[in-house]
């Protein structure tokens, strides 16, 4: 069994009619869209708000009516992966580098699910490197004042050895903490750096988090 698929095929549960759905993005909640997808050729009558152009084609693919962000107030739900989450609720995401549309979406989503395989389930946040998206102008200076934060932080690179490149034309800073004591702070002050356009921690936002196991269980913790 595919911990993922079980994860991301049980949060579409959380669907009804109606709803403006947060389409988030990864190989997770892949299995969400798809089954939303399905879902719609069946008749389920939603609209979804997709967080990346990888996440826009699929769902044009599968048939789901779209509509931007920009025109809707809220949105009823919004499921989408992580990196991490621990006991907290607390997130780190942008493994895709989708983080920053992936934040505005949930923050104006009246629920949150984030859909995880147990691998991903921890007691403190940072084994996985955070990832911070910068403006490509004198990065050189924005992961400088980061690394003051103590980390250890790497341009993203692609196969070519080019600069990984946002949906919104940004660098992605991955940073090395190896543990982060408080998330909430680390949060804001990555944020408050010039340079920085959004970070990968996602505080006070998560509702809950749809867990699939190797044994092929499913864990719902609210
Ligand atoms: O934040 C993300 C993309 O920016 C993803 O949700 C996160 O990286 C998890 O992805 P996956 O489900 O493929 O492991």
């Amino acid at each position: 069994m595919n911990p993922k698929k079980i994860a991301g095929e049980k949060a579409v549960h959380y669907v009804e009619d109606g709803m403006t759905v947060g389409l988030g993005t990864g190989s997770t909640v892949y299995f969400s869209i798809i089954k939303l997808g399905e879902l719609v050729k069946e008749g389920l009558d939603i609209k979804g708000v997709p967080t990346s152009i990888q996440t826009e084609k699929l769902a044009i693919d599968l048939g789901i009516p779209l509509v931007s962000m920009s025109s809707v107030d809220y949105l009823d739900l919004t499921i989408d992966g992580a990196d991490e989450a621990n006991h907290d609720f607390e997130l780190i995401k942008g493994g895709g580098g989708a983080l920053l549309r992936e934040k505005m979406v949930a923050s104006i989503s009246e629920k949150f699910i984030v859909v995880i395989d147990e691998t991903k389930y921890v007691t403190q946040l940072g084994k996985f490197p955070l990832p911070v998206e910068i403006v490509p102008f004198s990065w050189e200076t924005t992961i400088n004042t980061i690394k003051k934060l103590g980390c250890t932080p790497k341009i993203r690179m692609n196969q070519d050895a080019s600069p990984f490149v946002t949906d919104n034309q940004n660098y992605i800073a991955d940073c090395y903490f190896e543990m982060i004591d408080n998330p909430a702070e680390l949060n804001q002050q990555l944020n408050m750096i010039s340079g920085v356009v959004e970070n990968g921690l996602f505080i006070n936002m998560a509702d809950s988090i749809v867990l699939g196991k190797e044994n092929g269980e499913v864990t719902i913790i609210s």
